[in-house]
């Protein structure tokens, strides 16, 4: 039976977006899916309490994020935004700040190079961040998030500037990987194709507005069959 790691109950956000109730499995890799607009940036920050409700409780493994230190929170659900933010240093020390930031040991030159290859970054530690592509760019601000090992890792838009085998490749690693450690992936995307291929499970917020208009609001979760 799966276990069901987040449950939301009458979340609403500035009393503008209504969720529907919602359920998250723990270990499995959840889509979030639906046009711009829609709050499907929202939601990641109100699970991870970046942002608050205006009204609804969100629950993780079943108690109040309300009673979960917020650091504690954001360091169980660990958010990789789609805003790519990297200091014009090498990549090395771009690891080194977040990790400083966090008042976390700096990974060895080995972990670290583990985590770009895992995301299709395997360049040497030395290289300037700012010669880099955007792509490039993107995976090697994915691999620092992933380093961190959180129960949930939560990444919105990551292939926003990867061409497509690039976007499944890396997709393929990090089901491997998130599978392997029993940890638990959520991902906005709009790449349909990526969705159909990886998903676990898919919350549609298109189809959500759909049913809030026609007062049907049921859970969101489309399970795809193990
Ligand atoms: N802090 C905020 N205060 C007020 N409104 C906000 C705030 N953050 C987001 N919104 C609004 O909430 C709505 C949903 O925004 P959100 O970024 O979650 O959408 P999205 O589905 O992720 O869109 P996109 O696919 O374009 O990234 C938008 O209308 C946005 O303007």
């Amino acid at each position: 039976m799966p276990r069901i790691l987040i449950k939301t109950e009458s979340l609403n956000f500035n009393h503008m977006i209504r969720y529907p109730d919602l359920q998250i499995q723990a270990e499995k890799l959840t889509f979030i899916k639906g046009p711009s607009g829609t709050g499907k940036t929202t939601l990641l920050k109100l699970l991870n309490a970046t942002t608050s409700p205006a009204s609804g409780t969100i629950c993780l493994n079943d108690e109040s994020i309300d009673s979960i230190d917020a650091v504690l929170l954001r360091q169980q659900l660990l958010l990789c935004g789609q805003t790519v933010y990297l200091f014009d240093s090498t990549i090395r020390e771009n690891f080194a700040h977040y990790y400083r930031y966090r008042n976390l040991a700096i990974p060895d030159d080995d972990t670290i190079q583990k985590y770009l290859t895992l995301c299709l970054a395997p360049f040497p530690l030395d290289t300037h961040c700012q010669t880099l592509s955007g792509g490039e760019r993107q995976r090697i601000y994915i691999a620092i998030f992933l380093s961190f090992q959180s129960d949930v890792l939560m990444l919105d838009e990551p292939t926003s500037a990867l061409d497509e085998t690039t976007s499944r490749k890396l997709f393929e690693n990090l089901k491997l990987l998130m599978t392997d450690t029993n940890r638990t992936l959520i991902v906005v995307s709009h790449d349909q194709r990526l969705i159909e291929t990886y998903a676990d499970a898919v919350i549609d917020l298109d189809a959500i507005k759909e049913q809030t208009q026609r007062s049907v609001v049921n859970t969101a979760l489309t399970q795809k069959e193990a």
